[in-house]
């Protein structure tokens, strides 16, 4: 983010965690450890189960709390009988910005494709929603040197048919497999290499205004410890924060990251 026009982003995604009495209490916590100047400096975002949306949004508009919200998931489809489905319309209804399209533990545990990815990244477009569109290897493609062309390919499979003026308001995360989750971050250099082949790849798919306006954030056992070095790489706009984004303190402090970057 180093000299970057692109607004910092940090996305607590509480994955499968916290009812929504539990939900209450950390966005509360979370937006009175911010002040109003950390919480303009860097766009605070809180991805929370779909069952504490409406939990979220009461606290959100209600206080006028300065944080952002969305869900970890949505449906391609817009309405009917889909089972279990929850579309963009109902997310959008509720007050979300901001949708997670893509993320490895559904590519993994829900054998997600690239083309519903796709489809996902298209329907939350399509409801007003900012898809943030998770690529990402596992160990064995970094181990055999594969990882940038592995993001690259995942990124424009994701974007086949989306314009460029579409793309800009699409976020990527940028999450290693092997460092969600594990304590094993990636080296900043690594991130930064990754990070700004995405940002090659959509300067070739689209032009280079276009992929100078997209933010890509990193996520991968991100800490208040790690973060500062991670986020002062030219094209990292932010973080996508799983397990410390639980801990208001922890996810505060993520948040203040710009206080820790040496200038
Ligand atoms: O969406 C968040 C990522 O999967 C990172 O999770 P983590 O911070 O627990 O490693």
């Amino acid at each position: 983010m180093a000299g970057s026009a692109r607004r910092p982003l940090m996305a607590g995604n509480w994955k499968m965690n916290l009812n929504h009495f539990e939900a209450n209490l950390l966005v509360q916590k979370l937006a009175a450890s911010l002040n109003e100047k950390q919480l303009t400096d860097v766009e605070v975002v809180v991805l929370p189960p779909f069952t504490d949306l409406r939990t979220v949004q009461t606290a959100v508009e209600g206080d006028k709390l300065m944080i952002g919200y969305g869900a970890q998931d949505l449906s391609p489809h817009d309405s009917g009988a889909y089972t279990g489905d929850i579309s963009g319309s109902m997310l959008a209804k509720l007050g979300c910005t901001y949708v997670v399209v893509g993320h490895s533990e559904r590519r993994a545990y829900h054998h997600e494709s690239d083309a519903l990815c796709n489809a996902k990244v298209k329907a939350a477009l399509t409801h007003g929603l900012t898809p943030i569109l998770c690529v990402g290897e596992g160990l064995d493609v970094r181990e055999q040197g594969g990882h940038v062309a592995h993001c690259s390919d995942q990124l424009e499979a994701a974007l086949i048919g989306i314009s460029a003026e579409q793309a800009t308001k699409v976020v990527v995360a940028y999450e290693p497999v092997w460092a969600i989750g594990t304590g094993k971050t990636a080296m900043p250099e690594d991130v930064q290499e990754v990070c700004s082949s995405v940002r090659e790849r959509l300067a070739v798919i689209y032009d280079q205004e276009t992929a100078e306006q997209v933010r890509i954030l990193y996520g991968g056992s991100v800490k208040a410890s790690n973060v500062a070095t991670t986020m002062a790489q030219p094209d990292v706009d932010g973080g996508l924060v799983g397990g410390a984004s639980l801990d208001a303190e922890e996810f505060a402090n993520i948040c203040r990251f710009p206080e820790h970057i040496a200038r």
